[in-house]
């Protein structure tokens, strides 16, 4: 692997092909003479400031001029492409689609898959990743320094792993969100106007998210420290989980848990 390996990015327009894109470019990872991104259509929308970057329809020609080539379509459309890509590094960002598949159908052994998640679009990802087959210490650089650029991103032993962690922390920005709506509700239903209800609830969790994420922060510590201080939040806390919230978070992980791994299976055949 080196500096200027032509890195071609399959759905490169796509929600998350395209944070990676944009990332890896705005990092400086990758120059834009070597980036090349397909869409069915031949044209992906993001890459305006960076008119270099050169755009497929043609997945195979994609894949003749790329080094690296990330397969970020959706699984059910991963059917439809028929890329060679013998000897090549493939990286897949694709929930439920197993690596030995991948690598069945590109010809590669070469293969890693990766979970990032839509925080890969301001630079805030966390990406585990997987290799199929043990990988050199410069791929190894390579795949986590690719990642890095939209975030943190982190090497994980076996293949489950992201089968867990496509719900943990793929989908895992979704669980605030469904919080903070739920948050949003209560606070239009006691009579807030709906724009201080918004206002106030993004405020707070974006401030949580941001004191959490400091490395000398530890959760259980702040829980700790909240249930002992013994007021309101202890209060609030307390009723939250009598109501339920921990098995709640449990069953929606295991949930989609279930459901990448339904969706290994079935491909599995
Ligand atoms: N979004 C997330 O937060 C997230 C997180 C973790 C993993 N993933 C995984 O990342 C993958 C992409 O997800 P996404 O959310 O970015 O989906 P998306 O927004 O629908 O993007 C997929 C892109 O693939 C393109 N595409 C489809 N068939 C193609 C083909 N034959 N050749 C070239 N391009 C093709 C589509 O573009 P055209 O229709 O223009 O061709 C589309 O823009 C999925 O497999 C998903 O499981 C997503
Ligand atoms: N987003 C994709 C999904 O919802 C894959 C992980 C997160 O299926």
């Amino acid at each position: 692997m080196s500096g200027t390996d032509v890195i071609g990015i399959i759905g490169g327009g796509g929600w998350l092909g395209r944070a990676l894109g944009r990332a890896m470019l705005r990092q400086t990872f990758v120059d834009p003479r070597a980036l090349v991104v397909s869409s069915r259509s031949g044209h992906c929308s993001g890459y305006e400031e960076w008119p270099q970057v050169r755009m497929f329809r043609d997945n195979r020609a994609l894949a003749a001029q790329a080094d690296v080539v990330v397969l970020s379509v959706r699984p059910e459309d991963f059917d439809a492409i028929d890329i060679q890509a013998p000897g090549k590094l493939v990286i897949s960002l694709m929930a439920g689609v197993p690596a030995n598949l991948i690598s069945q159908r590109t010809k590669s052994r070469r293969v890693v898959r990766a979970m990032p998640n839509a925080a890969a679009e301001i630079g805030r990802s966390y990406t585990p990743w997987f290799s199929l087959v043990e990988a050199s210490a410069k791929e190894r650089t390579f795949v986590q320094s690719m990642f890095e650029t939209c975030g943190q991103a982190d090497e994980v032993p076996q293949e489950s792993d992201i089968d867990y962690m496509t719900g943990l922390t793929g989908s895992g920005p979704a669980l605030p969100a469904l919080v903070s709506q739920a948050m949003i509700n209560h606070a239009i239903a006691r009579g807030l106007a709906p724009s201080v209800a918004r206002r106030a609830v993004k405020s707070v969790v974006a401030g949580a998210s941001q004191l959490l994420a400091a490395d000398d922060v530890d959760i259980p510590s702040v829980i700790d420290t909240f249930l002992a201080y013994d007021g309101t939040t202890a209060a609030a806390l307390a009723a939250m989980q009598r109501s339920g919230l921990e098995p709640a978070i449990h069953a929606g992980l295991e949930a989609a848990e279930a459901r990448a791994m339904s969706m290994s299976a079935e491909r599995n055949g």
